[in-house]
C-alpha cells in the first residue's frame, strides 16, 4: 500500500511510515494503530458516559449524612437501603457474617479479659488486708456512684470464681487469634479509634472549617479537591472484598480455608461462649464494673446460638445492629420508588465521623442539597474515643456550630436526628448517671427522654438561629433510635419529602 501525505505538513511528515518499510514491519505498524485507535475510542467512550452521569447526578438529590464516630450515620443509611434499594441490600446482607463474627467475638474476647484481670487481681490480693481487696473490687470506669477513695469506700465481697472459669477461659482461648484473623480480612474498619489525646495536646472537633477557610482565600491557588483523597476503604469495598466465593468444584458452596476454620472454632466455642455469658459470677463481675455490653455497639453476644452456627444468614436486624466503623467517605445511590418524586436518584454520602476524619468532608459540602445531622444524645455522661478528655455531646455541639458557621452550607437545608433515643431512656432510667451533673443549666423538674430531647434540641436550633452565615432558615428535628426499623421508616419518609419539597423550591420549581 503507498500512502501520500502533504509534504508541507510537519505532523504527516513526522507520522509517515518509513519509505523503506517491510511487509512485517507494516502489519506490524498497522496493528499498533489499530490498538492505539480502540484505546482511544475507549477513552472517549468512557468520557462520555461521565459526562453523562455527571449531568444525571445534577438531577439528583445531594445528602451527606454527618456526625461524630458511633453516631448512627451509616445505620441511617442501611435504613435508607432497606427502605429504598432492597435488592443492593440483599446483594450485600451475606457479606456482613464476617462483621456479626468479629463483632460477637470481639465481646467474648473482652468479657475474658476482665475475667482474667479480675481472677488475678482476686489472686494476689487475698494475701493482703482485707480493705485493700476490696478497693480494687470496686474499681469501676463510668460509674458516678463510684468510691475510689481510700476513707470512704465500701468493702465488696470477693467473687466466687472456680474451676469451670479457668476452664472457661482455657477453651475459648483459640477466639483471640479469630479476632485477629477477621481484622485483617475486614481491615481498617474493623478497628475502633484509638485515643489521640495523649499525642495531641488538642483535636480539632472541625478541621474541614480551616480547610474551608484556606480555600475561600482569594489568593490561594490550592483547589478544594486537594485537601481529601477520596477513599476506597468504605463498606462497599469492604463487603465486596467479604463477599462469599463459590469454589471451583462446588459452585452452590463457599470456597473452603480460612473462612472455614474460623466458623468451625466459632462453632466449637458456642455452648461455652453462652456459658460465659449467662454465667453469673461473669454477670456480677461485668456489673460491679458497669459495663453494659448489652447496650455497646455491635452486641450479638444474646444471638450465639444462633450465629455460631455452620448454616447462618445474617437477618436485617443482625447487619443493621452489626457494626464497621466508616473510613473515608461513601456514596450510596438510591432511586424513589414512590410518590411524585419517583425515578429521581439520591446520592447519600456516609463519612467517618472520628475528628481526624473530618477533613475529608469538605469537598463534599459543594452541591448538597441537604444535611441529616446525627448526634447521640444519650452519650451525655461518654468521652470521644479518638479524645478522652472531650464529652460526647459537647462535641456534636461544637460539631454542629462548625456546619452552621460554612458559608458553602448556607443554602442547604439542614435535619437533626437526636439519635439513641432508646438507649438515653434506658440510662435515664437507671438513674447511675445525673444528667444535670454533664448540662448543669438544665432545669427541668423532670427528667425523662422528651425533656432532655427538647433540651437539646433547643440549643441546636439557638445554634443555628445565631449562626453567622445562616439566612433564617427551619431545622427540621427527629428523635430517633435508628436501629429500630419499624419507626426509622416512618421518620425517613418524613425526611424523604421534607428534601424533596426543598431541593424543588430552592430550585424555583413551587
Ligand atoms: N441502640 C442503638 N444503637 C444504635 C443506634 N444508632 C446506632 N446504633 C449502633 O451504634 C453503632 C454505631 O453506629 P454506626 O451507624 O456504625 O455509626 P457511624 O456514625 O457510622 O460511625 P463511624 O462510621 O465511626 O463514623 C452500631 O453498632 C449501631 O448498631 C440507636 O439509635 N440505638
Ligand atoms: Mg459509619
Amino acid at each position: 500500500m503507498v500512502t501520500y501525505h502533504d509534504p508541507n505538513d510537519p505532523f504527516a511528515i513526522l507520522l509517515a511510515p518509513p519509505l523503506d518499510e517491510t511487509p512485517e514491519q507494516r502489519k506490524a505498524r498497522e496493528a499498533e494503530e489499530d490498538a492505539a485507535r480502540k484505546v482511544s475510542l475507549r477513552i472517549d467512550e468512557e468520557l462520555k458516559a461521565e459526562k453523562a452521569a455527571v449531568k444525571k447526578k445534577k438531577n439528583g438529590v445531594k445528602v451527606l449524612v454527618l456526625g461524630q464516630s458511633e453516631s448512627g450515620k451509616s445505620t441511617t443509611i442501611k435504613n435508607f437501603q432497606l427502605a429504598y434499594a432492597y435488592q443492593a441490600w440483599l446483594d450485600e446482607r451475606a457479606s456482613w457474617r464476617s462483621v456479626i463474627y468479629l463483632n460477637l467475638i470481639r465481646s467474648v474476647n473482652h468479657i475474658l479479659e476482665i475475667l482474667a484481670l479480675e481472677m488475678s487481681n482476686q489472686n494476689s490480693l487475698s494475701h493482703r488486708p482485707t480493705h485493700t481487696t476490696a478497693h480494687s473490687l470496686v474499681h469501676s470506669e463510668e460509674s458516678e456512684t463510684d468510691v475510689s477513695d481510700d476513707e470512704t469506700f465500701v468493702a465488696q465481697p470477693p467473687f466466687a470464681f472456680t474451676g469451670k472459669h479457668k476452664l472457661l477461659k482455657l477453651s475459648l482461648a483459640p477466639l483471640r487469634g479469630v479476632q485477629k484473623d477477621l481484622e485483617v480480612q475486614i481491615g481498617a474498619g474493623a478497628s475502633e479509634p484509638e485515643d489521640l489525646s495523649t499525642w495531641y495536646d488538642y483535636t480539632d472537633p472541625a478541621p474541614f472549617a480551616e480547610v474551608e477557610r484556606l480555600v475561600a482565600r482569594p489568593s490561594n491557588p490550592r483547589r478544594p479537591n486537594e485537601f481529601f483523597i477520596r477513599s476506597n476503604c468504605g463498606w462497599k469495598e469492604t463487603l465486596n472484598k467479604l463477599r462469599p466465593r463459590p469454589s471451583p468444584d462446588h459452585p452452590q458452596h463457599p470456597k473452603k480455608g480460612k473462612q472455614h476454620n474460623i466458623v468451625e472454632i466459632l462453632v466449637g466455642c458456642s455452648v461455652n461462649i453462652k456459658s460465659l455469658w449467662t454465667d453469673e459470677v461473669v454477670q456480677a463481675v461485668l456489673k460491679r464494673r458497669n459495663m453494659r455490653l448489652e447496650e455497646s455497639s455491635g452486641f450479638f453476644l444474646d444471638d450465639v446460638s444462633r450465629i455460631a452456627a455452620r448454616n447462618y444468614e445474617p437477618s436485617d436486624d443482625d447487619v443493621l445492629r452489626a457494626r464497621l466503623r466508616t473510613v473515608g467517605v461513601q456514596e450510596y445511590k438510591f432511586k424513589i420508588e414512590k410518590g411524585s418524586e419517583i425515578g429521581r436518584d439520591w446520592y447519600m454520602f456516609d463519612v467517618g465521623g472520628v475528628r481526624t476524619s473530618r477533613a475529608a468532608w469538605f469537598p463534599f459540602f459543594e452541591d448538597c442539597n441537604a444535611i441529616i445531622f446525627m448526634a447521640p444524645i444519650s452519650c451525655f455522661d461518654e468521652t470521644l474515643e479518638e479524645d478522652h478528655r472531650v464529652n460526647r455531646v459537647q462535641d456534636s455541639i461544637l460539631l454542629w456550630k462548625a456546619i452552621c458557621s460554612s458559608k458553602l452550607l448556607s443554602k442547604v437545608q439542614f435535619i437533626l436526628f437526636l439519635n439513641k433515643c432508646d438507649l438515653l431512656a434506658a440510662k435515664l432510667k437507671r438513674g447511675t448517671s445525673k444528667f444535670q451533673n454533664h448540662f448543669p443549666d438544665f432545669v427541668s423538674e423532670q427528667i425523662d427522654v422528651k425533656t432532655v430531647a427538647a433540651y437539646f434540641q433547643h440549643e441546636f436550633k439557638r445554634i443555628l438561629k445565631n449562626s453567622p452565615s445562616s439566612p433564617a432558615r427551619p431545622l427540621f428535628a427527629h428523635m430517633t433510635s435508628v436501629t429500630n426499623t419499624k419507626t426509622t421508616a416512618a421518620t425517613l419518609n418524613s425526611v424523604r419529602d421534607t428534601i424533596v419539597h426543598n431541593t424543588l423550591l430552592s430550585a424555583h420549581f413551587i
